[in-house]
């Protein structure tokens, strides 16, 4: 059966922008939304952890976006993922929303993005109001190599594409980038890469996808089928044992620590430091925002990927009205309370203003 042609097609594109942990996803995201034919696109947000960030510093409004957090679009939340797409459609259909042109589903670094290619396809009633748009994929200059090396979903995220973004090029020398462009066209054979320094992106990127490719199903499952995935034999909406995917299997898992009191920026500074020197290797992913003592009402948004710590960008104002600090971890072997610890003891943090004791293991 051939593809239909997406100019007469009306269905409304859903895109997904997937890469592994870091590897400026949401960067990318925040630049595309400046289009101003993107500015009613709805974006779904998933996060791995119980403690959303992204959507704090996404700059989209808050009717624009969804968030699904606290488990992985490819397999906990998929069928939040299905009930948001219908709900999306029922309220534009109804009018309570203005017409629905694009769908972004930004994933979770971890995420496998072949089930939620299946998820999307194996929907009858989903398909029937949206195509596939395509899958762009970020991949991070600096620890990509490293990345595929450890975590076969960065290879299953890179096997779907039908764009590769490479990021963060302007870290690391020449050399470098091209062994990994030789690495990933080993992997995604005549897929244009494309080099997006801090987000920048052609503004057209998501309508440039190659049409045929995003709309045909069976091209997809057999791109999906070399990726190496394996259906679970589950449905879209299973809610149980995947997270082990994540969890057991690879040891990988994701909390929080909220901080009530504002923090001593230099000692804080110190704690990181540290923390990177010793985990850096299991700290797949760290983001914060954090209020400093010094300048309370303009918080400091902190970003580190394994090794790399990324400068510290101070905002004009609080996202939203929660003005504690908060700090997601995803790591891989480290416990909870190990940083608890040294958040106390290196940071200058009071254990009594660390208001999240509760686990946050997605
Ligand atoms: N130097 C440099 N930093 C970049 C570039 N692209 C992204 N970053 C930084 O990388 C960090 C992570 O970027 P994000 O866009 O949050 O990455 P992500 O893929 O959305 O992260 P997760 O959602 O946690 O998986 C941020 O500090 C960005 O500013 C780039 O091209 N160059």
């Amino acid at each position: 059966m051939s593809a239909p042609d997406p100019a007469i097609d009306a269905r409304v594109p859903v895109a997904v922008l997937t890469g592994f942990l870091g590897s400026g996803k949401t960067t990318v995201l925040n630049r595309l939304l400046r289009q101003p034919s993107l500015a009613g696109a709805a974006v779904i947000i998933n996060e791995f952890g119980a403690v959303g960030l992204d959507h704090l510093l996404i700059e989209a409004s808050e009717e624009q976006f969804t968030l699904l957090d606290n488990g992985c679009v490819c397999c906990t939340v998929r069928g939040d993922l299905v009930a948001t797409l219908k709900e999306l459609d029922r309220k534009s259909q109804a009018g309570e929303t203005p017409p629905l042109s694009q769908v972004i589903i930004e994933t979770t670094g971890l995420a496998d993005p072949a089930p939620i290619l299946h998820t999307l396809m194996a929907e009858a009633e989903l398909m029937t109001r949206f195509r596939i748009g395509g899958v762009v994929t970020t991949v991070d200059a600096v620890n990509g190599a490293t990345t595929l090396a450890r975590h076969s979903e960065a290879a299953k995220q890179i096997a779907v594409a039908d764009r590769l973004l490479i990021t963060k090029t302007d870290l690391v020398s020449n050399e470098a980038l091209g062994g990994l462009r030789h690495r990933l066209e080993h992997l995604a054979p005549a897929v244009e890469q494309t080099v997006a320094r801090n987000g920048e992106v052609e503004l057209e990127l998501l309508a440039s996808l190659p049409a045929d490719a995003a709309a045909d199903a069976t091209r997809i499952a057999m791109r999906v089928e070399a990726a190496g995935h394996h259906d679970h034999g589950c449905g879209p909406d299973c809610r149980h044992g995947h997270d082990h995917h994540h969890d057991t299997h690879h040891g990988i898992r994701s909390f929080s620590f909220i901080i009530d009191k504002p923090v001593e920026w230099d000692a804080f500074a110190r704690w990181l430091d540290y923390v990177a020197a010793l985990k850096g290797e299991d700290l797949l992913r760290f983001k914060g925002i954090v209020r400093t003592a010094d300048d309370p009402e303009r918080p400091l948004v902190l970003h580190g990927v394994q090794h790399v710590f990324h400068p510290p960008a101070r905002l004009d104002r609080w996202p939203s009205a929660d003005r504690r600090t908060r700090l997601v971890f995803i790591v891989r072997d480290i416990e909870r309370e190990t940083i608890a610890r040294t958040l106390v003891k290196f940071a200058a943090v009071d254990a009594a203003s660390i208001v999240s004791p509760t686990l946050a293991a997605a």
